[in-house]
């Protein structure tokens, strides 16, 4: 099976013609204010249209309430919602339920014993992102463009579909993907130029470097 190839973070038309020119199978767009990444309800509307089919669109959230993310998919056809904050298992569950959309749960690793946290979602979630840890302190919860050490996911396997995240760039995919096994990978600060600005000629490195595997 081919892997799977995510671009995050899309903000333009031509950020998504380059990921779908390359053969991106899904495309995320951010919804966090602090975000150099963060697109407004009627931009991601506007943006989704220029999605062709079978490109999964997935909207990245961090800790929303319920009148967020009902007011964002009233607004914006999304097959997937990124969750990328501190939500529990319980409110994983609670999300799944009352939107009817597929949820992937992100979980930052640091050491080890972060992986423990991966297993209470498994019930609850479509899918997990494996993501580096954030900084102490940092702005972003993700999209800091900081790898973990991805020997720690070795010989790691479970129920449910994942995707690799964390300082994924074109010149480290592949040894990544042979690490780890990962079958999907993300990836935001490394195809970008400047924070929030995508690069078409990173973007299709990027997807060439994953095809390569
Ligand atoms: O991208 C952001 O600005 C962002 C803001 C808040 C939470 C998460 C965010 N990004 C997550 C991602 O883009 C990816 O899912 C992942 O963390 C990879 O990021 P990167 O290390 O930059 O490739």
């Amino acid at each position: 099976m081919p892997v799977r190839i995510k671009i995050c973070g899309l903000r333009t038309a031509q950020d998504v013609a380059a990921a779908v020119a390359c053969g991106a199978d899904d495309i995320g767009l951010v919804f966090f204010d602090r975000s150099p990444r963060h697109l407004t309800l009627d931009d991601a509307a506007e943006l989704a249209l220029t999605v062709p089919v079978g490109i999964r669109k997935v909207a990245l959230t961090v800790d929303a309430d319920d009148a967020t993310l009902d007011a964002l998919l009233a607004r914006v056809p999304i097959d997937l919602l990124q969750l990328h904050g501190h939500e529990t298992p319980d409110r994983v569950q609670e999300i799944r339920q009352g939107t009817g959309i597929p949820v992937m749960k992100a979980v930052g690793i640091a050491e080890a014993a972060d992986l423990d946290e991966l297993d209470a979602y498994m019930a609850v979630c479509e899918q997990v992102l494996v993501d580096a840890k954030p900084p102490r302190g940092g702005v972003l919860p993700g999209g800091n463009g900081l790898a973990f050490d991805w020997t720690l996911l070795e010989g790691r396997s479970w129920p449910v579909p994942w995707m690799l995240a964390g300082g994924l760039r074109p010149s480290n995919v592949a040894e990544a993907i042979r690490l780890t096994g990962a079958p999907q990978v993300d990836v935001s600060s490394g195809v970008e130029s400047a924070p929030g600005v995508k690069d078409p000629d990173m973007i299709r490195d990027f997807c060439a470097a994953v095809r390569g595997v």
